[in-house]
């Protein structure tokens, strides 16, 4: 099996307070890992790390290929105060990509259209991010981080909030980004969902405590041991 992300010991978190400790843990590649844990158990710091947005104190993080991951942050009041319109923040994925001249090219420009369509959002384009719903918003980030075109997504709770079409539609996209060569890491509450995912990482007080197949790992006795709830039968 080829991988996407090797983490190897990795301690990281904030202000000198490691979230994450000596945590190990391997990102197959051409698939989608979900990520799940009780609230606080460190998967948006583990996202950020592996985002490079999070310095790690000590252990390695090693990626398949040099090229810069995507990263759609949960949304937040700061999101959704971005005095931008809907194309020019999906436009905003495409920046790593600009030469000197900082200017969209006809390709890029493209790209953007198809990535609103994609998430079908094309009808808001010229709509301030700040006059939408909660989960067109949500959309608008999904197609940015899409828009950027790189090999390893990284998404934080893209689903929450949003109703059953919406969710459809955004797991109807991630599966096309694996289908097409792409590797999707997801931090997701809905067990569902992770259920459906091609690998799974169960997180607990900034380490790996479950780590495989979603099957094996998710299993009535972890849930009820992790988010210290019993399993109804
Ligand atoms: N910016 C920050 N500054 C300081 N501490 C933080 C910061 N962000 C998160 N933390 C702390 O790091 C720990 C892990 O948080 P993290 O957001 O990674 O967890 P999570 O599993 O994504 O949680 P949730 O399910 O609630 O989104 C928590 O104890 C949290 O309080």
């Amino acid at each position: 099996m080829r991988h996407q992300v090797r983490l190897d010991e990795v301690s990281a978190g904030y202000a000198g307070r490691d979230v994450l400790k000596q945590l190990g843990a391997r990102i197959p590649a051409f698939t989608t890992t979900a990520v799940v844990g009780p609230n606080g158990s460190g998967k948006s710091t583990l996202l950020g790390v592996m985002a490079g947005v999070i310095r790690v104190t000590s252990g390695s993080v090693r990626h398949r290929t040099g090229k810069r991951p995507a990263f759609v942050v949960q949304r937040s009041a700061a999101t959704d105060a971005l005095p931008l319109t809907v194309r020019e923040a999906v436009a905003m994925g495409r920046w790593g990509r600009l030469g000197l001249w900082r200017r969209l090219s006809r390709e890029d420009r493209a790209v953007v259209e198809e990535c609103m369509d994609r998430l079908d959002i094309a009808s808001l384009a010229d709509r301030q991010l700040g006059e939408l719903s909660g989960g067109q918003r949500q959309r608008a980030l999904v197609a940015q981080g899409l828009a950027q075109e790189a090999d390893l997504l990284l998404l934080d709770e893209p689903t929450t909030g949003l109703d059953a079409t919406a969710q459809r539609l955004i797991a109807d996209v991630l599966a096309e980004v694996t289908a097409r060569g792409g590797t999707v890491v997801q931090a997701t509450h809905d067990l569902e969902a992770a259920r459906s995912a091609g690998h799974l990482l169960l997180l607990q007080g900034g380490a790996v405590r479950g780590e495989g197949p979603p099957a094996e790992v998710l299993t009535g006795e972890a849930v009820e041991r992790v988010w210290q709830i019993p399993v109804r039968v």
